[in-house]
This record gives structure tokens, sequence and C-alpha cells, in this order.
């Protein structure tokens, strides 16, 4: 029997699980299971990010500057008004359905995911803290370590299917919720968003931060940069389509040069958020409107 009871709305916000039921879900279990989240496990967790009134993620300022990092590079108030603007028609036309990133990992799910989420007044959440919650571990790593990967997928396809039951959220998934059809299935309801980003870049993001929290190109040694490469050039060939089955797909090759950048590293977080607007309401929105109607009619 699969654990949990699925996501059910709760007007008061209790915070994660108790101690009880912790080691239910958990550490009283023979065998690995999948757990389901209840939106009050959710609410007031770190993993939820209350877009209305949040803090700005990104700043804005008057003017880019030419720093190297994507925190040194800050876009206009015309980029802020037109992400405003682009956000209140894509809102329209989503109608509260959600809005699913997918990406190889370190392709800016989270830190674009956020952007979204705030402008548009949506919630947003990161499936891997809302896995780690539901297991009661506190790192995807360690999921990994002490259970399994696939333990660690079942739980993923949990909280998408949990997920997918609710309106108006931005979901950042993990890099790998592409290779299983159900998590498609789920995130079908919403727009499904594939960020396209460069694999140097990401190797490059990655090697920055560091692979801690990635258990899949966590390596004992070597160069940063080159091992993080050469394990996503593996995992990019092994999931080969799968991220071409999202509604848009916002390359940031296109969005560099668009914008006459010479290198997507110019590229800002809101940069990219605007371009997800934009594609989304020019490929997504009649599609699925078309869909709508023509099923339910
Ligand atoms: N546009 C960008 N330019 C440079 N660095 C970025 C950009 N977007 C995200 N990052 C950085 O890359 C790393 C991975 O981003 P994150 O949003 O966590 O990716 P994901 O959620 O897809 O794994 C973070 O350190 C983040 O600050
Ligand atoms: O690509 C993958 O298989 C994974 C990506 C990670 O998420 P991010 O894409 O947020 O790093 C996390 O789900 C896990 O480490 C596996």
């Amino acid at each position: 029997m699969e654990a949990g009871v699925g996501l059910a709305l709760q007007s008061r916000a209790t915070g994660f699980g108790s101690g009880r039921r912790r080691s239910a879900m958990y550490g009283g279990e023979s065998r690995a299971r999948a757990v389901s989240l209840r939106v009050s496990d959710l609410v007031g967790s770190p993993a939820a990010v209350r877009a209305r009134g949040a803090k700005p993620v990104v700043p804005l300022r008057a003017k880019k500057s030419s720093g190297g990092g994507h925190e040194n590079l800050h876009n206009s108030v015309d980029d802020a008004l037109l992400l405003k603007r682009k956000s209140e028609e894509v809102l329209f036309q989503l109608n509260g359905r959600c809005i699913y990133l997918v990406g190889m990992m370190g392709s800016g799910k989270s830190t674009v995911g956020k952007i979204l989420a705030e402008v548009l007044g949506y919630s947003f959440f990161d499936s891997d803290k809302l896995v780690e919650q539901a297991v009661g571990m506190p790192s995807v790593a360690q999921i990994f370590k002490v259970h399994s990967e696939a333990f660690f997928r079942d739980n993923e396809s949990s909280v998408l299917r949990d997920l997918s039951s609710m309106r108006r959220l931005v979901v950042a998934t993990g890099g790998g919720a592409v290779i299983r059809p159900v998590n498609w299935k789920n995130m079908k309801k919403g727009l499904s968003v594939w960020l396209d980003v460069p694999l140097e870049a990401l190797a490059r993001r990655i090697a920055k931060v560091g692979t801690a929290s990635r258990p899949l190109l966590d390596q004992p040694s070597g160069d940063p940069y080159t091992m993080a490469f050469s394990k996503l050039s593996m995992l990019a060939e092994q999931r080969g389509d799968a991220y071409a089955n999202a509604d848009v797909r916002v390359s940031l090759e296109e969005i560099a040069s668009k914008l006459g950048h010479d290198d997507v590293s110019k590229l800002t977080p809101i940069d990219i958020a605007l371009e997800v607007l934009k594609r989304g309401i020019v490929v997504w929105v009649p599609h699925k409107i078309f869909y709508f109607h023509s099923t339910s009619a």
C-alpha cells in the first residue's frame, strides 16, 4: 500500500509532521516506500516560498552591471515592468493552472521559479525539498545514500502527483523527473517549461556551488568543472528527448543571441523568467485552451 493521504487542503499551517509521523513514514518502515504530502506539511516550511508579499528574490537596479555571476547582474526597471505586464497576460491564460519547470541540474529551475512565482502571485515549491520533507531526511544526497535513487524517484513521483491536484503553483522539479512518463501525465495538467541550458554553462554553475546537494554529480576527486561536465553529458545523453516533452522550450542560447550577448552567462534570471512568460503566452496557451475546451465539451 502506498503511504500518505495525498494533498488535502487545510487552512491551518501545522508545519512539517511530528516526530511520530516522521518515524511512521521513514524510520519505522521495514521497506522503503513512497510517501505523500499534505499541504499542512508544506505551508510555512522552508520549501514553500509564499510569493505574495515576499521580498524580491532578484534585486532590480536601474542599469545592468558588467559583473560575472548572475548575482552581479541587475535588470532595469523597464524589465521589471515588462515582467509584470507579461505575467498579467499569462495569469489570465493560465487560469490558476500550475507551472512546472524542467531541465538539467543547475539549469536555474529554482532561481527562475521563485521569480515567476513572485510576479504571478503563485506559491513556489521545489520538489526536491518536498521529497526531503516527506521522507524526513535533510538532503537528497542522504536519501540516495541511505535508500536508493529508485526510492527517491518513487517519492518524487508521489510529490508531483500530489502537487498536480493543486492550483497556482510554480514547481521547480528535480532534473530527473522527466524520465518517468507518469510524471509527465501529472505535469501536463499545467504548463511545463524546459530551461534548456548549454552543458558548459551548467558545469560552470555546478563547479561554482559544489556537488554536495547533487548526488548524481558527486565525485570524490578531479577538477570540478571537468567532472561535472562529463557527468552532465552522460545524463543528457541518457535522457535523450525527455525534456522536449515540455510545452515550452526556453533556450538560453536563443535568448542570448536575441539580446546580442555572446555568452549565456550574461543572462540574468529575470531575462530568463521574462522569456518563460513570453513563450508561455505564445506557444502553450492557444493549444491548451483548445484542449481544455474540446475535452470538456
Ligand atoms: N541565469 C543564471 N546565471 C548564472 N547563474 C545562475 C543562473 N540561474 C541560476 N544560477 C545559479 O546556478 C545554480 C543552480 O541554480 P538552481 O536555480 O538551483 O538550478 P536548479 O534548480 O535547476 O537545479 C545556483 O547557484 C544559481 O545561483
Ligand atoms: O537530474 C537528476 O536526476 C537530479 C536532479 C536534482 O535536482 P536539481 O535539478 O534541482 O538539481 C535532484 O532531484 C537529484 O539530485 C537528481
